[in-house]
């Protein structure tokens, strides 16, 4: 999980594949810069509105410099091993979209939802595989995880602010978890705490410091 937000990211290529990367790559905060003598009707839009930056034309050498991420999306393998070259020699991570193995991370079928992000890669089985798989387990997390989660977060951020020695948070954090409040949430018996009760849990579970 990387953190793009602001962060610069070219992609060479402008066809299916460049497209779906960008998409994501945008959620994701990044600026985007695409560099291919043509693009899709959806990227040309996307570089109209001004939300990416478009060279028109084929990849360069030089055209990497203070890319954060590089996605190799040509169609022509080759282009595509010069690319990861030069990202390689900037130190540079690397996506090269024909030969996933080869490059240096690769775009996993992603759920996201509320606090939850799902990644999935099934290593070379396929991205339906994963698409698939993912699609599965959203359905099997009902709305209730999602509610314990939001439980989750609202005490861990309690307890960040009330305890001080980190052995100590951890207790606690264990302590929430091997109650198993996700199966009283499953079951429907769970009503939600108020934040009083929470700073009342964390107090009342602590140890003196
Ligand atoms: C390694 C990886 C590298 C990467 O791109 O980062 C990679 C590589 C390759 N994909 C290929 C083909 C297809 N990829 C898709 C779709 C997706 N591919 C995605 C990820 C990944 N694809 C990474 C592995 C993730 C994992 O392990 O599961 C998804 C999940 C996310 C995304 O792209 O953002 C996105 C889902 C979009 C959605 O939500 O629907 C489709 C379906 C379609 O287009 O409709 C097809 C055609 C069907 C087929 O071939 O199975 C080929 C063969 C090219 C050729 O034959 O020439 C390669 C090359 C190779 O195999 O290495
Ligand atoms: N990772 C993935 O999910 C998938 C990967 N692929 C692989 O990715 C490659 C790209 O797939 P698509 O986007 O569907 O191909 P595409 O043929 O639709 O698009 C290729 C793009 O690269 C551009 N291009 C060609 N030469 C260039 C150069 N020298 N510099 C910059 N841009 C250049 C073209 O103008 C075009 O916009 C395919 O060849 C295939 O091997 C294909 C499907 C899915």
């Amino acid at each position: 999980m990387l953190n793009c937000e602001g962060k610069s990211c070219v992609i060479a290529g402008g066809g299916a594949v460049a497209e779906r990367k960008a998409s994501s790559l945008l959620q994701a905060g990044a600026s985007v810069h695409i560099i291919s003598p043509d693009v899709t009707p959806r990227l040309a839009a996307m570089a109209d509105e001004g939300s990416v930056r478009w060279s028109e034309r084929a990849y360069q050498p030089g055209d990497l410099e203070g890319a954060f991420l590089v996605y190799a999306a040509t169609e022509h393998e080759e282009v595509n091993h010069l690319i990861a070259e030069e990202a390689r020699s900037l130190g540079t991570l690397v996506n090269i979209a024909h030969h996933g193995e080869a490059g240096d991370f690769i775009s996993p079928a992603v759920l996201r939802r509320g606090r939850l992000t799902l990644a999935v890669t099934t290593a070379g089985a396929g991205p339906l595989a994963s698409v698939q798989l993912c699609r599965h387990l959203e359905s099997e997390l009902g709305s209730s995880f999602d509610l314990y989660l939001e439980f989750l977060y609202e005490l861990r951020q309690g307890i960040k602010k009330q305890v001080k020695t980190p052995s100590e948070r951890h207790r606690l954090m264990r302590a929430i978890h091997e109650q198993d409040l996700w199966l009283d949430i499953e079951r429907g018996d769970f009503i939600p705490w108020t934040p009083a009760q929470i700073q009342n849990w964390i107090t009342d579970n602590q140890e003196a410091e």
